[in-house]
């Protein structure tokens, strides 16, 4: 949605859409101390935008390191040039007091906690505060490199094979990038496709395949893939993706929930759609839109998409059931309703499969990662996993 915004807006030019990005992406992160913070400088509640122009305002301050003078003149003019020019004396005072007081003043307050609506810090239980403080951060720049091409430099090899560039690398202007040398993809987001095992040979069908990240995994690995999504820009930009990086994989657009194989497959992925809340990290703005409504109608979906997945296995077929999601609703809860439904067994990940990630395996034998794991490393995006055989 920030991405669309921004695509909507006037900013073109892509040093300062990148700019405009990290500002509004900041805000979000930290929206809920600025908030706090700023409640007792306003005698009465602003309007709608000066409370967004002063939030911008204290994340320049606060956590960009824009010099003071230059925070509170960008805001006091975004303010005059928006008519609100009523509000430009208080926004002045108030980003002032900030510039002198906000680093202190956030330091008594629990950010961790208030940068996080309610019911998510609620369903995130025991893990909600390290979560959160994975959120605080930008997100690197994961690459998965194709098998026999080299890594550009400057990246750092994680134990998973993945190679990770500081946050804000441009892909696009990496050495190799146009030959196809790799493409972007979270390291948790990397491992779904590994624990399917070796799928070299096997058919194997990409359900919800857009972008293709998993699929150029599959492919790669030497299975006959067919990828399946629904939206067929989506479709387009996967078979762009796969032009660059010079593989092959049959697409169907289609709607899974209606789509049947001619043959039954060895192993089906299935990329769930889902809250996302596990890429929080790279998309701030899931945090205030999301609601807990979303996750449940999610989930009903998810139920329908394994079901059909069941259709499009031979028996002993293994589902690697995979969602970007932090909601026990989205994950552990939808594999243990597919198994007490009939018709599967749950095959949790050993010891082994997950050894380069053991912090990644559930007592159950789920994987499930999150924002606040490798955290030294730069973190990761949460996801979830599990293995079911069709019976
Ligand atoms: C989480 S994304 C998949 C990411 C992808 N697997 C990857 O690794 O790049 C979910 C995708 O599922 C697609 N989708 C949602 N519902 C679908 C359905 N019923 N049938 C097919 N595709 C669907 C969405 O359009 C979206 O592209």
């Amino acid at each position: 949605m920030l991405e669309t915004t921004l695509d909507r807006s006037t900013v073109s030019d892509p040093r300062d859409r990148a700019s405009a990005h990290r500002l509004a992406a900041t805000t979000l992160r930290h929206m809920g101390s600025m908030t706090e913070l700023l409640q007792p400088m306003l005698r009465r509640e602003p309007p709608e935008p000066v409370r967004c122009a002063l939030l911008l305002g204290v994340a320049q301050l606060l956590h960009l390191e824009t010099p003071p003078h230059a925070a509170v003149g960008t805001i006091v003019d975004l303010l005059r040039r928006r008519g609100l020019a009523p509000f430009a004396g208080l926004a002045n005072a108030v980003l002032r007091r900030v510039s002198r007081e906000g680093k202190g003043l956030l330091e008594g307050l629990d950010e961790a906690r208030l940068d996080v609506p309610a019911w998510l810090w609620s369903a995130w239980g025991s893990r909600a505060r390290a979560i959160s403080r994975g959120l605080h951060r930008e997100a690197p720049l994961d690459l998965t490199i194709r098998p026999g091409a080299t890594a550009p430099e400057g990246g750092e090899l994680l134990p998973t094979g993945t190679v990770r560039y500081p946050a804000g690398t441009r892909m696009t202007a990496l050495e190799g990038f146009e030959e196809g040398a790799f493409w972007a993809q979270d390291v948790a987001a990397a491992m779904p496709v590994r624990l399917l095992g070796d799928v070299n040979g096997k058919c194997v069908i990409d359900l919800c395949a857009a972008p293709g990240g998993k699929t150029a995994q599959l492919a790669t690995a030497g299975a006959k893939v067919t990828a399946v999504e629904r939206e067929e820009t989506r479709v387009t930009r996967l078979q762009e993706n796969f032009a660059r990086l010079k593989l092959e994989a049959e697409t169907v657009v289609a709607d899974a929930l209606e789509w049947k194989p001619s043959e039954p497959a060895d192993a089906v992925l299935l990329d769930a759609p889902c809250s996302a809340t596990g890429t929080l990290r790279r998309h701030p703005d899931v945090l205030w839109v999301k609601r807990p409504r979303d996750v449940v109608a999610l989930a009903e979906g998810q139920d329908a998409l394994i079901d059909a997945a069941r259709e499009m296995l031979r028996p002993g077929g293994t589902l690697l059931y995979a969602v970007c999601s932090l909601q026990d609703e989205e994950g552990p809860d939808r594999v243990r309703a597919a198994v007490e439904r009939g018709g599967w067994t749950h095959e949790p990940f050993t010891e082994d499969e997950l050894s380069m990630m053991s912090a990644a395996r559930t007592p159950e034998g789920f994987f499930r990662t999150h924002p606040g794991l490798w955290v030294e490393q730069g973190g990761m995006d949460g996801f979830f996993a599990a293995r079911l055989i069709r019976t």
